[in-house]
């Protein structure tokens, strides 16, 4: 006789959850499975992929916004250990978002046109979340604002984001109070401004890496900062890549050119001098 296919419940197991703390209740189901409304009606049967899409990354970005922001205070406390280890999770996080694309590269062209008129000017250009991370790691662009003018709460967060020390802003002051040779201007400037290459800092970062002994958590923290920088072009290259092949050259729903602007994105750099070194180590 063969063991029935079902799994007995455990006399333990509580099923009695009246006034008591509940899976759905911890975790908002309510609210986040209510938040999926596709337009299109008839109601497109892709709709739901476009928006689920949408909303899981938007909730992972959420927790970089969370990891980046406690990494930076970290740093402003000398504390590089815990900032580390967020940047371990910060890169595995950017994995998922990168790896969903293809989740979304199951959606033809004829199929997301069928439903594309419904999002009007909607973009993901006006994704906040995303434009915080932005500049959380230290893309600036004040330009980048104009878009959430009908948000004036929004706007303000933004820009006392867009204000305030990015990451790499916080390990070049950390590295100067270390006693490395950061220039004065990278220490203190305008934030807001765009971050500007500096050659000394090849320099130092050069020092750094000849010397990992000596310097192992500065230079474990570079490490890091190039996988977060790298992860993020992988991100912006699928985007493109996926675009590419759902609307081809159209224009974006965001009043842009759609690919050709996308593309511009893949040559900005966060930590420009990080690359650089890697040119000059061990000459
Ligand atoms: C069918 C799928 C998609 C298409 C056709 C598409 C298309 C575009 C286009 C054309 C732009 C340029 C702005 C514009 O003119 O609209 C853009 C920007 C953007 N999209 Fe998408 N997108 C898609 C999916 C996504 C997804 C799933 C996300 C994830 C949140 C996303 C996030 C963004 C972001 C953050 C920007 C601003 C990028 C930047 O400033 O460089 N997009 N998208
Ligand atoms: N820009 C896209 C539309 C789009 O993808 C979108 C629309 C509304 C909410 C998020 C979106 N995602 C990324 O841009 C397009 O041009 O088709």
């Amino acid at each position: 006789m063969s063991e029935p296919n079902k799994r007995d419940l455990e006399a333990g197991i509580t099923t009695d959850l009246r006034d008591r703390m509940s899976y759905g209740g911890y975790l908002a189901l309510d609210t986040l499975l209510s938040a999926q409304s596709p337009l299109s009606r008839p109601e497109h049967h892709d709709e739901m992929l476009f928006i689920i899409q949408h909303q899981t990354s938007e909730l992972w970005m959420k927790l970089i916004i969370h990891e980046l922001r406690a990494a930076i205070a970290h740093l402003a406390q000398d504390d590089l250990d815990p900032c580390l280890k967020i940047l371990a999770r910060v890169k595995q996080i950017q994995r998922q978002l990168f790896e969903q694309w293809a989740v979304l590269e199951t959606l033809t062209p004829s199929e997301y046109l069928e439903f594309r008129d419904v999002l009007g000017p909607a973009s993901g250009f006006q994704s906040h979340q995303y434009r915080t991370i932005e500049f959380l790691l230290g893309n600036k662009n004040a330009d980048m604002i104009a878009v959430f003018a009908h948000d004036p709460a929004r706007q303000a967060a933004l820009t006392a984001v867009l204000k305030a020390p990015s990451l790499y802003d916080e390990f070049l002051r950390y590295l100067a109070r270390q006693g490395h040779a950061v220039p004065a201007e990278c220490v203190e400037r305008d934030f807001s401004q765009p971050y500007e290459r500096n050659a000394h800092l090849i320099g130092v970062f050069r020092r750094i890496y000849e010397n990992t002994d000596t310097y192992w958590s500065a230079y474990h923290l570079c490490e890091q900062l190039v996988d977060v920088e790298e992860s993020f072009q992988l991100w912006r290259f699928r985007h493109m890549k996926t675009v590419e092949r759902i609307i081809g050259f159209r224009r974006g729903t965001g009043g842009s050119s759609g690919v050709a602007f996308l593309r511009k994105a893949l040559e900005l750099t966060f930590f420009p001098e990080l690359f650089e070194v890697r040119s000059v180590i061990g000459t």
